[in-house]
């Protein structure tokens, strides 16, 4: 039986946890985030400045070899790991322990890719958001969907989802379908649109910020690289999805007297984040 909840600020401020004054980086939670191609690395750059901007205290991000330069430039506060290929990631190897793991944004669907993301998710027991070609690539592979531990968080837009769960006549039936793939896969899922709904088996929550400024290149990217911070921040997985969506639609809120709907991009979200944070307090 489906009941939804409004997640407004007064929801939000019982699940916001503020920074403790005496904390560190280490403290905040290490963030990975495996993305990019060629001619995709700008989704990387926006996910992962979005993620140090959310408040977790280390980025790691893992890309091909022709990311190298570009993302240390774009976000220096940002380390780096390359995969072996230049174009494209054929294997997620890495060292680091991080807290949460974002996969997905402008990964493309390559053969290699998909090789390098089975071998990843058979073997991951690290917190998991996964996000565009991650959820295209298991779409061509549903029987990947075990390897995925409950409570992994998925951040499909309607297309990305139609690819998982197949099409739908009406809203009642869109519901319908995607609860009963988050209860068969036990996955939270960020069903991103206008409004976007977090979906955690019978449990629907109904975000309430956010505008059509949001509909531009990069804003899910964004989203992807906040949610996986919170993650790392030892959120639990709902109120991560919960609190990335609201602060991401907060920040076209505020912006919106100031930017218009038009000259609002993806790098405002992150711009503004600071604004949206303020709101629910120090
Ligand atoms: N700067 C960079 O590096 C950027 C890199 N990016 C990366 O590019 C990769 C491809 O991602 P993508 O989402 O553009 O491709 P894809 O899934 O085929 O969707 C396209 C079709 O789906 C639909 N559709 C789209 N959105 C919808 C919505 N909200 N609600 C409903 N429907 C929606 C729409 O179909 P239509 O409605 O027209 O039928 C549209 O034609 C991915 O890895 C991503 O991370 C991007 O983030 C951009 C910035
Ligand atoms: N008209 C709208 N109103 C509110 N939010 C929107 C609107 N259009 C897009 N969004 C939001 O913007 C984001 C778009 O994500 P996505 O389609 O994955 O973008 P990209 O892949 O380019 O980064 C989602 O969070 C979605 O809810
Ligand atoms: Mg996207």
């Amino acid at each position: 039986m489906m009941s939804t909840t409004i997640v407004d600020q007064h929801q939000m401020l019982q699940r916001y946890q503020p920074m403790v004054a005496t904390t560190h980086k280490g403290r905040q939670g290490h963030v990975l985030l495996v993305g990019g191609s060629y001619g995709k690395m700008g989704s990387v750059c926006l996910s992962a400045k979005a993620a140090m901007k959310s408040g977790c205290g280390l980025v790691t991000a893992f890309f091909p070899q022709c990311g190298y330069e570009i993302v240390q430039i774009a976000v220096p506060e940002v380390m780096v790991l390359t995969d072996v290929q230049d174009l494209c990631i054929s294997a997620i190897h890495f060292e680091i322990v991080p807290n949460a793991i974002g996969i997905g944004s402008g990964l493309g669907q390559d053969a290699a890719t998909q090789q390098g993301l089975y071998e990843f998710l058979k073997t991951n027991t690290i917190p998991l958001v996964l996000d565009a070609d991650a959820l295209n690539i298991l779409a061509l592979h549903p029987d990947w969907l075990s390897f995925l531990a409950p409570k992994t968080i998925i951040t499909p837009h309607l297309k990305e989802l139609e690819r998982l769960i197949g099409k739908w006549n009406n809203e009642a039936e869109l519901f319908e379908k995607t609860i009963t793939f988050s209860k068969k896969h036990q996955l939270i899922v960020v069903m991103k649109g206008a409004p976007t709904h977090c979906i955690d088996g019978d449990l629907v929550y109904k975000n309430t910020t956010g505008n059509a400024a949001l509909a531009t290149a990069g804003s899910g990217d964004v989203l992807t690289g906040m949610i996986t911070s919170l993650l790392a921040q030892s959120y639990e997985p709902i109120d991560s999805a919960l609190l990335g969506v609201y602060l991401h639609g907060l920040t076209a809120d505020i912006a919106l007297p100031e930017t218009g709907y038009q000259s609002f991009i993806a790098s405002d979200i992150i711009s503004y984040l600071g604004k949206a944070y303020l709101s629910l307090g120090l």
